[in-house]
């Protein structure tokens, strides 16, 4: 059976990487993802709105929806403090499988809790399973049409508290219209728009914060 695009760039960073470095792991792959295969990893250009997001808040529990191949469960978690988590989403068994060797070769498995199954699942689970209290940091990089849904169900679950960050990935391509209606109209949120480009593309792109005010 061919591998998948995913086996590919895990392999081509088990080669050409450095355990447990993981800004060698980030940029191998960007390096793959911009020289031979396409892949929606956020990347290093909107890489450093993300970072910049992180460092600002420092948050001691972060949550991620959407792993894919745990690029940004790396360059998130290289970022957090002793004793601080981020929680990352996948509900694709392939691309949690995948993701738990790239975080692993990172060196950032003791920051990083994979949790593999739908987000609308795994969101209501959060405070019992998974003993989070509230979040510092969620960046929605899942599903365009999951954006506002998850966001409604991360307030319904008391997850978010004052001061919680909201970073979304790809408000412009592929577009997350209904999140960003919802969003911006939501007086419950202080929204700012960071315009950007898609990943490994001359594309336009934008990452859409939004801090959650109590
Ligand atoms: C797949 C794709 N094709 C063309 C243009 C953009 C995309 C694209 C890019 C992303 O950063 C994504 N992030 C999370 N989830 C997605 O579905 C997704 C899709
Ligand atoms: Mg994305």
């Amino acid at each position: 059976m061919n591998q998948s695009k995913e086996r590919r760039i895990l392999n081509f960073v088990l080669q050409n990487a450095v355990r447990g470095d993981p800004c060698s792991v980030m940029e191998t792959i960007d390096k793959y993802c911009s020289e031979k295969e396409w892949a929606m990893n956020v990347g290093d250009v909107k890489g450093v709105i993300l970072d910049k997001t992180v460092e600002e808040i420092n948050p001691k529990v972060a949550l991620e929806l959407g792993t894919y191949c745990g690029y940004s469960a790396v360059r998130i978690a290289r970022l957090l403090k002793a004793g601080a988590c981020l929680l990352t989403v996948e509900f694709n068994p392939e691309f949690a499988a995948i993701a738990k060797q790239m975080i692993e070769f990172a060196g950032v498995q003791d920051k990083v809790k994979l949790l593999e199954g739908p987000s609308e699942v795994i969101i209501p689970q959060l405070k019992k399973k998974y003993e989070v209290d509230t979040l510092d940091f969620v960046f929605v990089d899942h599903w365009k049409d999951r954006y506002a849904p998850d966001t409604i169900l991360l307030q319904e679950c008391s997850l978010l508290r004052k001061g919680s960050v909201l970073l979304a990935d790809n408000i412009i391509f592929p577009g997350a219209p209904e999140f960003v209606k919802y969003i911006r109209n939501n007086p419950r949120f202080q929204c700012s728009t960071y315009p950007s480009y898609l990943e490994y593309m001359k594309v336009q792109d934008a990452m859409e914060k939004a801090v959650f005010l109590g």
